[in-house]
């Protein structure tokens, strides 16, 4: 159906700016500073899009329960919030990794303490090398953890490796690559097929990946 509007919800915070750029290469203008008030819904008509600013860690529960047909989230959250969404597009945007890092004189100990925002995926990947360990969540401010010998390790985002390095902290291991994605929701995906392929190609022509996931 050609006339179907797609509600996205859209992170706050530092994926915004780079996803509202690539929309707008994409041919969907939001016009400057619409998301620079309190504001958190824009509607392009002529486009058919309505967006709504969220959490970035809420994008994936809007999506499931379909309130948003669609959303920007990273695979971070994608990752650590296990929803039932379908991952359509890797964006290529706010690029990052999620590490290990530790301070340089760390040494494996009996009770090994690991802080992270990312619970599920620390879980996993230390389940996976075989080791186990005591996971913390923190909310974030993560590369205290090992300062103040709260954890010996952390895992956590790496993006030019500043907050490490500051922090004299080393990356011991890479646990994931992490991009932005363009999630939807199961029904959404079918039932509005048309507007979605549509979206989906002109993200897709944009983006610096222009991979469909
Ligand atoms: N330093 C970074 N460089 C590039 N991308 C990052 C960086 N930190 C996080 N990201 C990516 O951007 C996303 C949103 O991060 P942002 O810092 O805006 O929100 P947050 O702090 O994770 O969420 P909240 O505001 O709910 O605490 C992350 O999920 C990740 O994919
Ligand atoms: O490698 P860098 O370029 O230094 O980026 C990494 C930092 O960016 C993010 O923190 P954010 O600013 O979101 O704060 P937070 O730790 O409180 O989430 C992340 O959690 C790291 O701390």
């Amino acid at each position: 159906m050609a006339g179907d509007t797609l509600t996205i919800a859209m992170p706050k915070g530092r994926i915004l700016r780079e996803a509202l750029e690539l929309f707008e290469a994409a041919g969907y203008p939001v016009e400057e500073g619409a998301f620079e008030s309190r504001k958190l819904t824009v509607t392009l008509p002529e486009a058919g899009l309505s967006f709504f600013l969220s959490k970035p860690g809420d994008v994936p529960t809007y999506v499931e329960y379909g309130v948003a047909d669609l959303g920007v989230v990273g695979k971070d959250v994608l990752m650590e919030e296990g929803r039932d969404v379908y991952e359509l597009l890797d964006l290529g945007i706010s690029r990052c990794r999620i590490a290990v890092a530790a301070l340089p004189d760390w040494r494996p100990s009996l009770h090994p303490r690991v802080a992270t925002k990312y619970p599920r995926i620390a879980g996993r990947y230390f389940l996976e090398q075989g080791e186990q360990v005591e996971i913390i969540r923190l909310n974030g401010s993560v590369e205290l953890a090992p300062l103040i010998g709260l954890a010996d390790r952390i895992v956590d985002i790496v993006s030019t490796g500043r907050t490490l390095r500051e922090n004299g902290l080393v990356e011991l291991e890479t646990v994931s690559v992490v991009t932005s994605r363009l999630i939807a929701n199961r029904a959404s995906f079918r039932l509005k097929s048309g507007a979605v392929d549509r979206l989906c190609s002109r993200l897709a022509a944009v983006t610096k990946e222009g991979v469909r996931t």
